[in-house]
């Protein structure tokens, strides 16, 4: 089995998470897309009264695509489940996301959440947080160099990101910069998660402790559940 179908594996496993007359968080990236493609399905063949909160112009245009009625996070009353990828999971299920730099509405949204299920490959499990990834960090673009500075204090080294296919840094849908940030390690992630977010000019990072609640991890001998 390769990566792609683990993702799909574990998609389709998300989908008995859904019910009727839920709210769900539509998370971002290539495992929340085929999420949402199934759902859509899902949707229209059970006709479901199912609303979608996308946390990304990705994942907008992606549910409208698939069928799925769509509302923002002031429209609804509560977000009973949102279903969103990572790029590294530790052992008690502490989170770095935002490779695809929509961490900000992922966490604001995934936050609120009654249920936050997270779907993984088995490659994204870690003993340690940073042990594979950088830690995004998004940045009110003038403040980028002075917090990349700072950041060495926390024993980081932190690179602006750019964009593959425009000239310059990535900008993100909130019209700001991302940093990526490689700590020498990092013990405590409730800690480090607070910690930088208190820097001015830091509009949010990808770590994500403490938040999931249920875990699916895609490896070939089937999908595993991991909860906290
Ligand atoms: O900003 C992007 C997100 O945090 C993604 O959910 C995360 O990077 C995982 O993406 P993928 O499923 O493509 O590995």
């Amino acid at each position: 089995m390769n990566v792609e179908e683990l993702k799909k594996a574990v998609a389709r496993e998300a989908l008995s998470f859904v019910e009727d007359d839920m709210v769900v968080g539509l998370g971002t990236g290539s495992t929340t897309s085929y999420f949402i493609r199934l759902l859509g399905k899902k949707v229209m063949e059970e006709e479901l009264e199912v609303y979608g909160v996308p946390t990304s112009h990705q994942s907008r245009i992606l549910a409208i695509e698939s069928g799925i009625p769509i509302a923002s996070l002031d429209e609804v009353d509560a977000i009973d489940i949102a279903v969103d990828g990572a790029d590294e999971v530790d052992p008690d299920l502490n989170l770095i996301k935002g490779r695809g730099a929509a961490l900000t509405m992922e966490k604001i949204i995934e936050y609120r959440a009654g249920t936050f299920l997270v779907l993984v490959d088995e490659g994204k499990l870690v003993e340690r947080l940073g042990q594979k990834m950088p830690v995004p960090i998004e940045v009110i673009p003038a403040a980028w160099r002075a917090i990349a500075e700072e950041l060495e204090v926390f024993n980081a080294t932190a690179e602006l990101r750019f964009a593959a296919k425009k000239d310059g840094p990535v900008v993100t849908d909130n019209g700001n910069f991302i940093l990526d940030a490689r700590f020498e390690r990092i013990d405590d992630p409730l800690d480090m998660e607070i910690e930088l977010n208190t820097i001015p000019g830091v509009v949010e990072n990808g770590i994500f402790a403490d938040i999931a609640d249920v875990v699916l991890v895609g490896t070939p001998e089937g999908v595993k559940r991991l909860e906290r």
